[in-house]
């Protein structure tokens, strides 16, 4: 019998709120930030760092620009204990960064703490129990009053060690941890009981963080949950308030911007959303977001490429190719209308002006990453994404019909393929379609003479071995070879399109000609290339030509 049964779950019942403030806000500036990518984070992997993993990447988290870092829970491992040691002992904290260490309220584990502190500059220590209705009951076994008696008992031994090292500039942190699961009237009066102790003031506030322990609701309701908490709480003016959120939902992010709205100071969360379960708030994509927003996130994100190695390289876990902002495919477009537009955008673009790109959210400058990525190619591209291509890798300015004309072909390979198609597999099919010298007629020597404005074409074609020779007349060398040609194959043949550019990127300063014929009813597209114009023209009508005769020979052989 199956298990899945939703049944077995009830839902999350929201707090009732008339005059909910947040929704009316906008996030104009970035929070306060604290990483806890060295313990939450850590703590979370399948083989918690090495210290020299550690090192690294207290490294780039400092590179970043964080001022927070919480760095470890040393009186639980000596791993933890050594590490804060040795930032302390080598002198590896700047002047304007703080560390963090979290710590159960527990006086053993307390005392440990400010000893794996001694001499540190500035710390802040972050004690936290339980406080939620499961963990009261099932884990703790304990009423209000004895979850209290917990906080309390901690809150004082804090306050008692730091008075025991007035060298260093303490700041403390409590954590009703599972705050999300906890009645709000109760974590208000564990946090006010904790503050009675702390005594905090404008001048030196104290930080209470909120954690969604486990992420239990939908955003707005944990947003509601925080504006509650900071209209009900004690001292608001002498606290800063703190969130932690978990992506249980997949809405950390979500959950912390609207906290924010909601009042809260300042985030906690790791660098790519690492941490316990489904992971912890990912700073990246909510610095990220705010960036996009035209908000400093006061984090360096531009060297994003390095940030997710060292991360990789200390976590032991790959980051998504669509990790928001940072994954190698966030700025790959490979279907077609979206790489239409993108190609129209990024033409039209002034450098100077507000940055609007279509399907492009920042530009992937910004973060060290490069256009030459953000089109590829496969069997859902269009006409658009195969022209970038064509354009930027090899100065090919394909025009409108031609590139309808050139996608099907592109179309076709990538099926019967069935991968994606390369830049240099898009030119050698362009070239072989177009530009092939295998065709029935290849062209020899030709001789135009020009008299009464009207142009007569001596030229000869060869196929095989034979030389066959042509002649014909009109306004312009084109308009003559297309005279030439009619009369030399039977054929109806009107000149329907024609363009031209010189190669950018040819070092002869090779032209290319476009052309596109009616031949019988039939349009054929064809291209020719040379250091002479006339030359590329008259190969461009070859080409179309050889096209059409190969066509028809294909369809008598079906
Ligand atoms: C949501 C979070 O991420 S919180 C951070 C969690 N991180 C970690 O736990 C990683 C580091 N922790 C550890 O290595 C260990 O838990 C230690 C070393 C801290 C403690 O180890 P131990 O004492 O052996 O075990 P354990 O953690 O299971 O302790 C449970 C006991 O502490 C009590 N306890 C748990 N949390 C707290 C707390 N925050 N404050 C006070 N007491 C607590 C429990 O009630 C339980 O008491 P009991 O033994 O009387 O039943
Ligand atoms: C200790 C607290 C802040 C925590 O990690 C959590 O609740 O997730």
């Amino acid at each position: 019998m199956s298990h899945f049964d939703h049944r077995k779950y009830k839902p999350f019942e929201p707090i009732r709120m008339t005059s909910r403030r947040w929704p009316d806000r906008q996030l104009k500036q970035a929070p306060l930030w604290c990483s806890v990518d060295l313990r939450d984070g850590n703590q979370a992997l399948i083989e918690p760092m090495t210290a020299a993993q550690k090192s690294k990447l207290w490294d780039q988290l400092i590179k970043i620009g964080f001022k927070e870092i919480e760095v470890g829970f040393p009186s639980a491992s000596s791993h933890d204990y050594d590490f804060v040691r040795e930032l302390i002992d080598n002198k590896r904290i700047p002047d304007d960064v703080t560390v963090q260490v979290l710590t159960q309220a527990r006086p053993d584990l307390i005392e440990k703490t400010f000893a794996a502190l001694k001499g540190v500059r500035r710390a802040i220590v972050h004690v936290y129990n339980s406080t939620s209705t499961v963990q009261r009951e099932q884990v703790f076994s304990l009423d209000r009053d004895g979850i209290i008696d917990i906080a309390v008992r901690g809150a004082q031994l804090v306050k008692d060690c730091a008075a025991r090292y007035p060298e260093t500039e303490w700041v403390f942190e409590y954590s009703p941890e599972s705050f999300t699961g906890t009645e709000l009237d109760f974590a208000v009066q564990v946090c006010d009981a904790v503050t009675d102790v702390w005594q905090p003031t404008p001048e030196k506030p104290v930080i209470i963080n909120l954690p969604a322990t486990v992420e239990m609701s939908t955003p707005n309701v944990y947003a509601d949950q925080v504006e509650w908490f900071c209209d009900h709480v004690a001292r608001r003016d002498s606290l800063l308030i703190s969130l932690h959120t978990h992506n249980d939902r997949g809405c950390a992010v979500a959950a912390a911007e609207l906290g924010v709205l909601a009042g809260a100071d300042r985030v906690e969360g790791t660098l790519m959303g690492n941490g316990e379960r489904t992971g912890n708030m990912d700073v990246v994509t909510m610095a990220m977001n705010l960036y996009s927003q035209g908000v400093d996130p006061e984090l360096q994100l531009g060297h994003m490429d390095e940030i997710i190695q060292t991360v990789k390289e200390c976590t032991q876990l790959p980051v998504h190719p669509r990790h928001p902002y940072a994954g190698e495919l966030v700025f790959t477009a490979f279907s077609g209308s979206h790489q239409d537009a993108i190609k129209k955008c990024l033409a039209k673009r002034d450098e100077d002006s507000a940055w609007e790109v279509a399907y492009l959210p920042i530009d992937p400058r910004d973060i060290g990453r490069s256009y030459q990525e953000v089109i590829r190619i496969n069997s859902q591209s269009g006409k658009g994404g195969i022209a970038y291509v064509l354009e930027r890798d090899y100065g090919y300015e394909l025009p409108r019909w031609l590139q309808i004309d050139f996608s099907s072909a592109v179309q076709a390979y990538a099926e019967q393929r069935e991968k994606e198609v390369s830049g240099a597999e898009v030119l050698d099919l362009f070239q072989q379609t177009y530009l092939a010298t295998d065709g029935e007629f290849a062209l020899g020597n030709y001789q135009v003479n020009r008299s009464d404005n009207v142009d007569e074409l001596q030229v000869e074609l060869k196929q095989g071995a034979s030389t066959h020779s042509l002649q014909g007349a009109g306004n312009g060398v084109v308009a003559s070879f297309v005279d030439a040609i009619s009369r030399f194959t039977g054929k109806q043949v009107v000149l329907v399109e024609y363009s031209e550019h010189a190669l950018s990127q040819s070092a002869d300063a090779e032209a290319v000609c476009y052309i596109q014929l009616n031949v019988n009813g039939e349009r054929y597209c064809g291209v020719g290339r040379s250091s002479d114009i006339i030359q590329a023209s008259l190969d461009g009508i070859l080409s179309a030509i050889n096209r059409a005769i190969k066509q028809a020979a294909d369809n008598a052989a079906a």
